[in-house]
C-alpha cells in the first residue's frame, strides 16, 4: 500500500523555485531515500511534509487521503515524525523529560512512571538509553536515540530523517540502520535523506533523486549503481576518484612543539602533541569524533585554549595567513543573519578595496561577492540573501569561499566536506588539492576515514587527545588506521612527526 502521495507540490521563496512540481510515492514499510545536490529542495519538501511550510500548489495523499498539513502539530496528529539534522533536544532535561516534553498536559505529573514508560518504549524498539540521564551528558548517537524515541512516542508511522548520520561514527551509523530495518520490517515507513551513496545503497529500498527542485528518477537501489547516482544528481558525469599529484614538499610553515590544549570545560583535551606541516603537504588528522582534534585546529587557528607546549609559523611572508574551516558552519564560520556579500568580507572589511577612509565600498563588496558565488558555484539568488536562508551544503561553499581567497599559506580544514552533496565534495576536495599544489601547508581533520586517506599526504591518528601514529598515507591501510582509532594497537610511527 501507498503511505504517502504527493501530486505536484510547488513552493517557492520569492522568485526561487524550491520544489517544482514534485510528485511522488512512498510505499508503506519501505525506506525511501532522498537524494539531491546542496539546494535541490530536499529539506524544503520535508518540511512541507511535516507541516512546517505550506506549498503554494500540490497535494499530499496520506494512505490515500487527500490531507492538508496546516503546521507541525497537525503532522505530528497525522504519524509524520521528523528528525532534524540539528537535533532539537533541551540539553538540561533528563531523556524522559525531553521525551515527553509538550506532550503531557496533566497537572500532576509521574515522573517515575514516565521513566518506566519510556524504558519500556525503548526496549519495544530495542533503543536503548537511559531514562533518567541528563540529555547533555550523552554521545551524539544516544541523542539521536532520543529523537528517535521522540517521534515514536508520539506514535509516528512514517519517520523522516534529515542527514542522520553526518555527526555519527561508523559503529553509531551502523546501529543506527539496524534500527531503521527493524523499524521498517515492524511497518514504519522511512525517508531517509544522505549524500552518501554508499549508505543510501546500504539501507534503502528506493531512491528519489531531485535536481533543482524537480524529480529527475525513482530506482530501487538493486537497479542503481552509486555512479548512476551521482550523474542523475548533478546531470553530468561526475568522477568519483580523487586524482592527486606527487607531493612536493616545501619549507617548514608550522611547527607544534608538546601542545597541551584545554577543551571548554577546563579539561585537556590535547596531550603533549609535536608535528611539522610543509609547504606543499597535507597532514590528515583521523580519529573518531571528540579525541581532541576541534581543539587542535581551534588552537592552531588562533582560537584555542593552550595550556602548554608552542605552536609556532615558521613561514617567511609576514603576516602569515591562515585559512580556517570550522566544524560548525553555523556558530563559528558564518553570521547567519548577514547576507552572503557581508559573510565573504567578514575577514578583510576593515582592508582596501572593501574599506576606504573608514567607508564600507559597496562596488568593492558586491563584485567580490558576485566572483565567489560563480567560482564556487553558490546557489542563491543574490549576493544579498541572508546566509540564514541558504541550503547546508551553500553556506558551507560560503565559508570556503572567504578563508582561501586570500591564498593562506596554511590551512585548517575540519570536515570540510560535510553536508556537502558529491558534486560539491569533489569541488572543495579539488580546490584543496590545488592549493596544496600552489605550496599551502594543510591540515585535513576528518572522522571520515576514505577521505582523510584520499587526501592526506601523511596521516596522524588521534586517540584520547594524542597522535598514537603518525602514517605514510600511501602505505597505510583502513585496518591499520581503524585499530590505532579505537586505541587497538600502542603508537607506531612511519612517517615521523615532520
Ligand atoms: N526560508 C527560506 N527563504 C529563502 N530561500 C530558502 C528558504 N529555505 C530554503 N531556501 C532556498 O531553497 C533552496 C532549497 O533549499 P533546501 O534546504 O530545501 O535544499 P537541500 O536540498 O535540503 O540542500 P542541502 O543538501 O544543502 O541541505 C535553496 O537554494 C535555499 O537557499
Amino acid at each position: 500500500m501507498t503511505h504517502l502521495r504527493l501530486e505536484g507540490i510547488t513552493k517557492s521563496f520569492g522568485s526561487f523555485i524550491a520544489n517544482d512540481n514534485i510528485s511522488l510515492s512512498i510505499e508503506a514499510g519501505e525506506i525511501h531515500a532522498i537524494l539531491g545536490e546542496n539546494g535541490a529542495g530536499k529539506t524544503t519538501l520535508m518540511n512541507i511534509i511535516s507541516g512546517i511550510y505550506q506549498p503554494e500548489s500540490g497535494q499530499i495523499y496520506l494512505e490515500n487521503k487527500l490531507v492538508k498539513i496546516t503546521s507541525s502539530q497537525e503532522a505530528i496528529q497525522l504519524g509524520i515524525g521528523m528528525i532534524h539534522q540539528h537535533f532539537m533536544l533541551v540539553p538540561q532535561l533528563t531523556v524522559t523529560e525531553n521525551i515527553i516534553l509538550g506532550k503531557e498536559k496533566y497537572w500532576h505529573l509521574n515522573l517515575r512512571k514516565k521513566h518506566q514508560e519510556i524504558a519500556s518504549l525503548s526496549q519495544t524498539y530495542k533503543l536503548e538509553v537511559e531514562p533518567t540521564a541528563k540529555v547533555e551528558n550523552l554521545p551524539v548517537g544516544m541523542q539521536q536515540r532520543v529523537e528517535i524515541l521522540k517521534v515514536l512516542y508520539r506514535q509516528a508511522k512514517l519517520l523522516i530523517l534529515d542527514e542522520p548520520t553526518a555527526v555519527l561514527t561508523p559503529l553509531e551509523v551502523e546501529s543506527l540502520f539496524a534500527i531503521l530495518r527493524q523499524l521498517a520490517t515492524a511497518g514504519n515507513t522511512i525517508i531517509f535523506i544522505s549524500h552518501k551513496l554508499e549508505e543510501v545503497m546500504n539501507l534503502c529500498d528506493t531512491v528519489t533523486v531531485l535536481r533543482r527542485g524537480r524529480v529527475v528518477a525513482t530506482k530501487t537501489t538493486q537497479e542503481t549503481t552509486p555512479q548512476q547516482l551521482a550523474d542523475l544528481m548533478v546531470g553530468r558525469e561526475v568522477s568519483l576518484e580523487l586524482h592527486k599529484s606527487p607531493v612536493s614538499l616545501g619549507k617548514t610553515v608550522l611547527s607544534v612543539q608538546k601542545l597541551q590544549v584545554l577543551d571548554q570545560r577546563g579539561a585537556i583535551a590535547v596531550r603533549d602533541v609535536t608535528f611539522e606541516l610543509r609547504a606543499g603537504e597535507i597532514l590528515g588528522i583521523a580519529g573518531v569524533d571528540g579525541n581532541g582534534q576541534r581543539e587542535l585546529a581551534d588552537a592552531v587557528a588562533g582560537l584555542g585554549s593552550v595550556r602548554q607546549g608552542k605552536i609556532e609559523f615558521t613561514h617567511n611572508s609576514f603576516p602569515l595567513v591562515v585559512g580556517y574551516i570550522p566544524e560548525d558552519r553555523q556558530k563559528t564560520g558564518l553570521v547567519l543573519q548577514f547576507s552572503i556579500a557581508q559573510n565573504l568580507i567578514l575577514k578583510a572589511f576593515k582592508k582596501v578595496p572593501f574599506c576606504c577612509r573608514f567607508l564600507l565600498q559597496p562596488q568593492a563588496i558586491a563584485k567580490n561577492a558576485k566572483s565567489a558565488m560563480q567560482e564556487f558555484d553558490i546557489r542563491a539568488v543574490g549576493i544579498d540573501v541572508k546566509v540564514s536562508q541558504l541550503s547546508g551544503g551553500n553556506q558551507q561553499k560560503v565559508v570556503l569561499a572567504r578563508e582561501l581567497s586570500a591564498e593562506p599559506a596554511l590551512i585548517v580544514a575540519m570536515q570540510p566536506t560535510r553536508g556537502l552533496d558529491v558534486g560539491a565534495t569533489e569541488a572543495v576536495q579539488r580546490r584543496l588539492l590545488a592549493e596544496r599544489d600552489r605550496g599551502a601547508a594543510i591540515l585535513y581533520i576528518s572522522t571520515e576515514l576514505e577521505e582523510v586517506m584520499a587526501m592526506s599526504d601523511r596521516i596522524a591518528v588521534m586517540y584520547r587527545g594524542e597522535f598514537v601514529g603518525v602514517l605514510d598515507a600511501q602505505r597505510a591501510t583502513v585496518e591499520e588506521i581503524g585499530l590505532l582509532m579505537g586505541g587497538g594497537i600502542t603508537r607506531r610511527s612511519d612517517a615521523g612527526t615532520r
